[in-house]
């Protein structure tokens, strides 16, 4: 049987959702990994003012990218991008493009959706089940396809306690609710999203679970795979060790706690944070397509891709390692000396919210406007605020997912692909990995943008004072023959001395 690597060789490969975290993951490994990949096809839209073309070019620049243009500087050439905006009918794909693609696509890997827990139903649903269910029509047309792999979440199904690989029932008919939502503008909606949503927190996870039924409903004309992740942090080994590019899930509280403006948070210290590296999720993804297009599975497989039982870890346990490694390695400019505190009970946290946060916050806008600038802590803390009552609902209770199929995964793999796509769980070491996550990364980038802007400005500065005095310049003049002089006389007295 093939390897993973041989599998992908010679093979067209779609992805949706490839500017975003866990798609540049994608994209990435597949061609460092997969060196023979034929083409990598990226549905992707324009953006702020940037074309899709410059999007991608921008991305394929990213430190990320660094070990593939390292072994091939030719990579981009792989890269084939396709306009397209998914909230659009037909996925506003051209029908060139649409020709092309059903003409040549082997893979696909479905990883786009809008993971906001705040995002209003009708966005949502229109993202993350109508664009899906538009896929799956564009996959069914496709005349080489082997494996439909979709991305959904470990917390599509979060109001249940224990969780299998299986598809549960919708909470409601996906095309009842397009249908019935059409006709209904946007505040009717909004008034019954929490109706709707029952007992799942948000519209993202309600959505999410949507999608996963209308994928299913393809089940017996394409070979599918549904990858569920739970909370996916920065990278554990790959391309290396804490890679990482936004803040959200824990990442924003983490950065939130060392630069000491976060406090106190409601979690339960005793409860599994189903944390899961992004490589380790992106191998496994990886490992499926392959195993989807070879073994043809009857009926879609489900992946429960998470630590929490194999290699659980607490909530307390993060706390204590990520307040650790602030202290032995604090943040620059940060508000306060980092102390943050995560407690169950809801009067305490309110209590310390007060203290710890509402009150220096007061005092520091109270500094600010005396000095005659515009107050703007109590702002951010509204913000953090915010975000962080839409986080509390994962980090206050537990769920038991079963993870059999990535077990039944990992033992069809040769000894080879275990090593290259490793999603083994029980190798993290959590706290070698938690302190990465904080400090390789966050830091780093932090201190990276401080360095190339104070560098930028000091170069900048003396350009202009150069250009502008004559002084400057004689001075210049004198500092670079010194160091010359200087260099001329070190390299002669070592020659003299070999
Ligand atoms: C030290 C003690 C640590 C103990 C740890 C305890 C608990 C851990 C906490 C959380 C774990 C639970 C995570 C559950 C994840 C479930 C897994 C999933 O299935 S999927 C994907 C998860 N999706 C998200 O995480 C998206 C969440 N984010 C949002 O929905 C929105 O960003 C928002 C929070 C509603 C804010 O929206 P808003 O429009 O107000 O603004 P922006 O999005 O533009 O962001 C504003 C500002 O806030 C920063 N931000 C974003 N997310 C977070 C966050 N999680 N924590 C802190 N700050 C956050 C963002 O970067 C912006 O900052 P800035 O203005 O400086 O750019
Ligand atoms: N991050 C996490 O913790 C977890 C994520 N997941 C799932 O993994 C998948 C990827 O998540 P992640 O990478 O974190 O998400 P990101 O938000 O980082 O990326 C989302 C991607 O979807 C694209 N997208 C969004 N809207 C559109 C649109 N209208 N048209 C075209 N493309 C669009 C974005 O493109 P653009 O750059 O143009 O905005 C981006 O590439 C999702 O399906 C998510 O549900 C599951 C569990 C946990």
């Amino acid at each position: 049987m093939a390897s993973i690597a041989e599998y992908y060789a010679g093979k067209n490969v779609l992805i949706t959702g490839a500017t975003g975290f866990m798609g540049k993951v994608l994209v990435e490994k597949l061609l460092r990994s997969c060196p023979e990949v034929k083409a990598l096809y990226l549905l992707v839209r324009p953006k702020a003012g940037q074309s899709m073309q410059q999007r991608v070019s921008d991305m394929m620049t990213c430190k990320l990218f660094d070990r593939v243009r390292e072994d091939n500087p030719d990579f981009h050439q792989k890269i084939i991008p396709i306009s397209s905006e998914l909230m659009q009918p037909g996925l506003a794909i051209s029908p060139e493009d649409v020709e092309k693609l059903t003409g040549c696509i082997d893979v696909v890997f479905h990883c786009a959706a809008t993971i906001r827990f705040d995002e209003p139903l009708k966005h949502a649903l229109q993202l993350n089940v109508i664009a899906t269910q538009q896929l799956v029509s564009l996959a069914k047309q496709m005349h080489h396809l082997e494996a439909f792999i979709h991305i959904s979440t470990a917390y599509a199904n979060c109001n249940r306690k224990h969780i299998d690989e299986v598809i549960y029932p919708p909470p409601v008919e996906p095309k009842k609710l397009i249908e019935s939502l059409e006709w209904m503008d946007d505040g009717i909606v909004r008034d019954i999203t929490p109706r709707l949503i029952g007992d799942r927190p948000n519209t993202y996870t309600y959505t999410k679970a949507l999608a996963e039924f209308v994928v299913q409903q393809e089940q017996d004309k394409l070979n599918i795979a549904i990858i569920r992740p739970s909370i996916v942090g920065a990278s554990w080994q790959e391309p290396f060790p804490g890679w990482i590019d936004n803040f959200n899930g824990p990442s924003g509280v983490f950065i939130a706690a060392g630069k000491g403006i976060l406090r106190t948070m409601r979690a339960n210290n005793d409860a599994v944070a189903d944390l899961i590296p992004v490589d380790m999720v992106i191998n496994l993804t990886l490992a499926a397509g392959w195993y989807t297009a070879v073994h043809r599975p009857k009926s879609a497989v489900v992946y429960n891709c998470t630590t929490g039982g194999i290699n659980p870890f607490h909530w307390g346990e993060i706390e204590h390692h990520v307040m650790s490694s602030f202290k032995r390695n604090p943040l620059e400019q940060a508000f306060r000396r980092p102390n943050a505190n995560i407690t169950s009970n809801y009067l305490i946290n309110q209590y310390w919210i007060l203290v710890s946060h509402k009150f220096p916050a007061l005092i520091y806008d109270l500094f600010l406007r005396l000095s005659g600038q515009k107050p703007q802590m109590m702002r951010i803390f509204n913000r953090l605020h915010k975000a962080i009552s839409l986080l509390e609902y994962f980090s206050s209770q537990d769920w038991e997912w079963n993870s059999e199929n990535m077990n039944m995964l990992m033992s069809q793999l040769t000894p080879e692909d275990r090593k290259t796509f490793n999603f083994d769980v029980r190798q993290l070491n959590w706290p070698e990995y938690i302190e990465n996550y904080c400090i390789v990364y966050l830091l780093k980038r932090l201190r990276n943008i401080r360095y190339t802007f104070n560098t930028l400005l000091v170069v900048f500065i003396w350009r202009v004072f150069i250009a502008r005095s004559q002084m400057a310049r004689n001075i210049w003049y004198f500092v670079v023959s010194l160091c010359f002089k200087f260099l001329s006389y070190f390299r002669a007295s070592s020659t003299i001395t070999n």
